[in-house]
């Protein structure tokens, strides 16, 4: 079987460092061949031209909103790489900054063709760090590229002060706290930070951050109903864009001391995870998160989870974008790893209580429903 290519999709609100983020990874030596996939918002591509590397092949997906033509242009454009195999080692996407990354990480699970071609690395989002708070509270694309992200770059963290920069940290952690989180100037991450990171493996969030799977505080039911999912006929008005570059002075260091995380709520966005120590029933698993998903998916943005089923020596990994799941069988379980099932949903007035109690009076049952550690 052929490895599938690497997808990395970079995401960020308008002039938050997306292009920046992609000229290095287009310049640095690492002697990996990337085809880039940049979608604009626009009847002209701009983007393709400011994208450095001349060698590179960059290909344009225009016009419109991402939610509804882009997806078909990506799948095109994908299927049309996989023609070429053996030219790059893996695909980079560029989305425009007002996208919301739901379609475009959907994608990756929907077409059956790019499924079994590519695999959705990792959802990077680059941050603006002056920008990012007030975004927040304007533009819902804004939040749920936060929300998406594997990996975090926090961009232009020259433009604020340290306690601005905590800030703004206490701000994406109350939205995501799973994602790793890189600050930067001029989107100077070490590359290896944000490709081929092989994200969805729960594993790898869990060595970044040990807290993970613990305590973590749930928003309240609130929602501005806002969510960018476009039907066919898609309407969006996307006229409200301020083109916020922060071209302001450098007036702090950016390497003066940490101030301290700050910790906010979040009433929109949140989490709950769960995990069980023992054998789980896939019988019983894989209809009740399927119901889940079917039935809460339109809030659920993101899900991810790692199973030890019962009587099966590899672990079960899913995730998902929305309704749409993929989950499969993936390598064995370890010597002397403990096998614990860890899974987390992500997104919108999530119904906590029932997505717990489903898990353990459906797919536990009743009695072993006490085994399950809360977290
Ligand atoms: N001060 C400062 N400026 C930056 C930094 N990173 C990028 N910029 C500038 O911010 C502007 C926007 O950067 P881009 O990389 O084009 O941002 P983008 O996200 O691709 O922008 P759109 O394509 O408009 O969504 C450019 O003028 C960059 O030179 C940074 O860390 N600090």
């Amino acid at each position: 079987m052929t490895e599938k290519i690497p997808v990395t999709v970079i995401t960020g609100y308008l002039g938050a460092g997306k292009t920046t983020l992609l000229n290095r990874i287009l310049t640095e030596q690492h002697g990996r061949r990337y085809a880039v996939i940049v979608n604009e918002f626009g009847e002209i591509g701009i983007d393709n031209d400011l994208v450095v590397g001349a060698d590179e092949e960059v290909f344009e997906m225009n016009n419109g909103c991402i939610c509804c033509t882009v997806r078909g242009d990506l799948i095109r454009i994908i299927e049309g790489l996989m023609r070429r195999r053996g030219k790059f080692d893996a695909i980079v996407v560029e989305t425009t900054g007002l996208a919301n990354p739901a379609p475009v990480a959907q994608t990756f699970f929907m077409d059956a063709d790019v499924k079994e071609a590519a695999r959705l690395d990792a959802v990077v989002t680059v941050a603006d760090a002056k920008w990012l708070s007030e975004r927040l509270k304007d533009a819902p694309e804004a939040k749920s590229q936060i929300a998406f992200a594997d990996v975090i770059v926090l961009n232009k963290t020259d433009l604020v002060s340290a306690d601005e920069l905590a800030e703004v940290e206490g701000r994406i952690r109350a939205i995501n706290p799973y994602a790793a989180l890189h600050r930067a100037v001029r989107s100077d991450v070490p590359l290896q930070a944000v490709l081929e990171r092989n994200a969805f493996d729960l594993d790898r969030i869990l060595e970044i951050e040990p807290a993970f799977l613990e305590a973590e505080e749930s928003g309240h039911d609130h929602d501005d109903g806002h969510d960018h999912e476009c039907g066919p006929d898609c309407g969006h008005d996307h006229h409200d864009h301020d083109h916020q570059h922060g071209h302001g002075h450098a007036h702090e260091d950016h390497h003066a001391p940490h101030a301290g995380m700050k910790h906010f709520h979040d009433d929109e966005m949140h989490s709950v995870s769960i995990r069980h120590d023992g054998p789980v029933d896939p019988e019983r698993f894989v209809p009740w998160l399927n119901d889940l998903i079917q039935r809460d998916g339109p809030d659920i943005l993101r899900s991810k989870g790692i199973i030890a089923f019962k009587d099966e020596p590899r672990r079960f990994v899913f995730q998902g974008v929305h309704q749409i799941l993929d989950g499969d069988l993936q390598r064995e379980w370890k010597e002397g790893e403990k096998r614990e099932s860890r899974l987390v949903f992500i997104g919108r007035k999530l119904k906590e209580q029932e997505i717990r109690e489903g898990f353990e009076k459906i797919v536990l049952g009743a009695s072993a429903a006490q085994e399950t550690l809360h977290s």
